[in-house]
């Protein structure tokens, strides 16, 4: 079953390592068949160097798994959470990627100093409120899906405009319409981190880039007046 779609999740997945956004097992990708109402994910702990397609899992929009051998990724229940409160993603990676990790540790947006943030991320990337000891005890992971849902909604965030949040003090999520386009996403969130640390490191003055350039470069990549690249 979605045997296509379990070769796309894989690649995603075998992606993270080759781009330096994991160390050990600390990532995952899934990708969704919205027809079929299904998602394939990596199974849970297993090390990239071993990973075939055929032991990605197949799991429901209830969080159930429907086909495999493995247990599905622990980060699972976030995965549903967010396939069901953004219709239109298509992929999800979650990453321990250490910039970005440095900035959910300091519960700190990553805020947007330049054109290379401009490009992907129309604003800052949102650090999520942190979980409560109740939330942690009670479903954890489905808790954080829910936690990162409420940042969007409070923060009057559009998830397609600014695909990518952190959980406070845990690390990236990222989302796009493929799973390929969520792993890119999870990239250069953490370009971005790593050069605003260093900016910030450098000044402490609120370096955010004005809204005419984050305009410029966001709509130059994005949106029917788009023009970078082969059209
Ligand atoms: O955050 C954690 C563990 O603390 C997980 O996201 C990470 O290790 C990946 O787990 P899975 O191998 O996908 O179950």
């Amino acid at each position: 079953m979605l045997e296509k779609l379990k070769e796309e999740v894989y690649e995603a997945n075998m992606q993270l390592p080759k781009l330096d956004l994991v160390t050990f097992t600390w990532g995952n990708v899934s990708g969704i068949d919205r027809d079929a109402g299904l998602f394939v994910i990596k199974p849970s702990g297993v090390p990239y160097e071993t990973l075939q397609p055929s032991d990605m899992v197949v799991v429901n929009l209830k969080g159930e798994v429907v086909e495999g051998k493995l247990r599905p990724s622990s980060d699972t229940p976030t995965h549903v959470v967010l396939y069901n409160a953004f219709p239109d993603i298509g992929g999800i990676v979650h990453t321990h990627s250490p910039y970005a990790v440095t900035f959910a540790s300091a519960n700190m947006d990553v805020p947007a100093l330049n054109t290379t943030a401009a490009d992907t991320f129309y604003g800052d990337v949102p650090v999520s409120e942190p979980l409560s000891k109740a939330q942690i005890e009670r479903a954890y992971e489905k808790e954080t899906g829910e936690v990162i849902v409420k940042t969007f909604a409070d923060r009057h965030l559009d998830h397609d405009a600014v695909p990518a949040v952190l959980v406070s003090q845990h690390g990236p999520f990222t989302w796009g319409a493929t799973p390929a386009k969520a792993v890119y996403n999870a990239k250069v969130l953490e370009v971005v981190s790593q050069i605003d640390y260093q900016a910030m490191t450098l000044s402490a003055k609120d370096n955010h880039v004005p809204q005419y350039l984050l305009d410029k470069h966001y709509y130059r990549k994005h949106g029917k007046n788009a023009y970078y690249g082969q059209r």
